[in-house]
């Protein structure tokens, strides 16, 4: 199976990697061209745009910073609606269901078929092949893609209609966000009032609240070491996104809009490429 890739960034290129590890053809595109080189080295072919890549490929995969990145590399001149005709398109890239929609009309009125999938997971289960798949839309895409979802994932969900899978993504990235800043106001908490901090992460680790998410960012945060994983700025366009679907479903959220507000305070602190779990910084 030939699949075009869009967007290398820190999860696209993990997934494209590994999609060639695992025997696929991979043509990629990146707005950065320099970076499709180093996927080049394990076997990958570049598109010199994303129309050349779409028109290369039957199946096409995007994953992208945000909403306005999406609509961009779809809409834009040389994107992909020039070429979808008879193509499959998939946006793995996490963004909002009106986005999510405006794109699966378009390539539909142009002939092609339309799945969202965003993922569950950071850079290492896209490493690993481990990330959980939100999908919605066409599900005969859905279907043909299965191959390539049972490398990049561990667990494919389909979950309906396009947009369903752009709110559950949000919500639990909503869930993620709150519980981030609960940790890290925790961590401070243990430290300033004379406990060592280490320990509280092995109490928590025992109890009825473990996670993954403290097991793997506790000890690197009490070290304030935050290279990316997950970028901050993500993590707070996610929580801007869920609260907006909060708004239109009348949802009180306010533990969210205040995790919202600890994640803007970082980016205004120029933490903002950081790992979001650098939110611990506002704190100091
Ligand atoms: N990192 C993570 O742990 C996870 C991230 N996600 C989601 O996946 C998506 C990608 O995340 P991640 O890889 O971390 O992000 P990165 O910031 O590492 O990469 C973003 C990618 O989007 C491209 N891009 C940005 N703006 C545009 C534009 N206007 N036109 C074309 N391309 C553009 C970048 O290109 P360029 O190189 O030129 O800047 C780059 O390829 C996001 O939606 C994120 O929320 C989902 C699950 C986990
Ligand atoms: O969107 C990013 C999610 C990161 C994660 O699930 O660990």
């Amino acid at each position: 199976m030939e699949i075009g890739f869009l967007g290398l960034g820190i999860m696209g290129k993990a997934m494209s990697i590994n999609l060639l590890k695992h025997g696929f053809k991979v043509t990629v595109w990146n707005r950065t061209l320099s970076k499709c080189d180093e996927i080049v080295e394990h076997g990958a072919s570049v598109g010199e745009t994303p129309a050349a890549v779409v028109k290369k490929c039957k199946y096409t995969i995007a994953m992208l910073s945000d909403p306005s990145a999406a609509l961009s590399v779809v809409f834009d001149k040389d994107g992909v609606l020039e070429q979808i005709k008879g193509k499959g398109y998939i946006d793995m890239s996490t963004v909002d269901a009106e986005t999510s929609i405006k794109i699966s009309e378009a390539i539909k009125a142009k002939g092609g078929d339309f799945l969202e999938a965003p993922v569950s997971g950071s850079k290492k289960p896209a490493e690993d092949g481990q990330l959980v798949i939100l999908a919605a839309g066409h599900k005969a895409l859905y279907e043909e893609a299965l191959p390539a979802f049972d490398v990049i994932g561990k667990k494919s969900f389909f979950l309906g209609e396009v947009g369903d899978g752009a709110k559950m993504k949000l919500v639990v990235n909503m869930v993620m966000g709150s519980m981030m800043n609960a940790f890290s106001e925790g961590l401070t908490l243990a430290e300033k009032s004379g406990l060592n901090p280490g320990t509280l992460l092995d109490v928590l680790d025992l109890g009825a609240i473990s996670n993954g998410m403290f097991k793997l960012k506790g000890p690197s945060m009490l070290k304030k070491s935050y290279a990316p994983a997950f970028p901050l700025k993500h993590q707070q366009k996610d929580m801007r996104l869920a609260l907006a679907l909060g708004d239109e479903n009348a949802v009180p959220m306010p533990v969210a809009a205040a995790a919202n507000e600890a994640f803007k305070k970082a980016r205004s602190l120029g933490l903002g490429d950081l790992d979001f779990s650098a939110v611990h910084e506002t704190l100091k």
